[in-house]
């Protein structure tokens, strides 16, 4: 196994006096999608927010190729090679699919706030490529209100690829899909992860999805880390069917 890319230890943050994480720990290596899954309300939103740094870890250490992450600003965090998928916003929607690259393209280059009126010329050959990589190089000049769902998710994946991350994080990628779509965008990803050896973290509702696409799976039910293991170790593990019992939620493939 590789050198651990991302490595996360005793990692807590309380709300009051409720502990949302609680002391968890864990690695992920380049090339690696790792599934962070649990009931509501186990912690998965607070530990995303803590390691691209939109929230302050209370304790423990989050270090990205040995550097510290925590204290850092989100800016920063990004800088260093964690970057996030973003929901295209409705500002963004009336671009065009290679307008949305170019601005994460701009961003990266720090030139966002003073050129943002030359995004139109701004490095369009590199975006038209990340749109190539996900399958949306045909749409590029098609604005993104008019795309289906599934290929505005492409355009996200392309838009999160601009900083070239070392490490992805997903939250509820495939939230709202169709199964075809959701297949098709977790393969998508997947493949991205394999030809850039980039890491990816990821939290899913969608079993089915986590099941199929996932390389390991860590487990949180009120913010501990109950489970970690293969997608075929955490199926049968007596702890993660105890919290997912009663949820509504089962391991069974989605009807949907
Ligand atoms: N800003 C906040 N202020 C107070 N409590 C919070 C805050 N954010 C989260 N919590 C609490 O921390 C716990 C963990 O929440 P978190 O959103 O991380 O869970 P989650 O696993 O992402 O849940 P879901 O699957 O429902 O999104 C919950 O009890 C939640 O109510």
């Amino acid at each position: 196994m590789s050198t651990p890319l991302l490595q996360v230890n005793n990692l807590g943050k309380s709300f009051g006096g409720v502990k949302a994480v609680d002391g968890i720990s864990f690695d992920l290596s380049p090339g690696e999608l790792l599934a962070l899954i649990g009931p509501n309300g186990a912690g998965k939103t607070t530990t995303f927010n803590m390691v691209n740094g939109q929230l302050r870890a209370d304790q423990g250490s989050i270090l990205l190729k040995g550097q510290e992450l925590l204290g850092r600003k989100p800016r920063d965090i990004w800088r260093q090679g964690v970057g996030r998928t973003f929901q295209i916003a409705e500002t963004f929607a009336s671009l065009t699919v290679v307008e949305n690259v170019q601005m994460a393209l701009l961003s990266h280059d720090d030139l966002l706030m003073s050129m943002w009126r030359r995004a139109a010329n701004h490095r369009r050959d590199d975006a038209l490529a990340l749109l190539d990589q996900v399958g949306m190089k045909a749409q590029a000049d098609r604005p993104c209100n008019v795309l289906a769902y599934g290929d505005v998710k492409r355009v996200e994946l392309a838009v999160a690829m601009a900083n070239s991350p070392k490490l992805l994080l997903m939250d509820e990628p495939t939230a709202g899909m169709a199964p075809k779509e959701r297949n098709e965008l977790m393969a998508l990803t997947k493949d991205l992860v394999i030809q850039r050896g980039m890491a990816v973290l990821f939290t899913e509702h969608s079993m089915d999805v986590v099941f199929a696409y996932a390389d390991r799976m860590i487990v949180l039910a009120r913010g501990r880390l109950i489970a970690e293991g293969k997608p075929l170790e955490i199926r049968d593990h007596p702890k993660v069917q105890e919290v997912y019992f009663g949820t509504g939620k089962t391991f069974e493939k989605s009807k949907a």
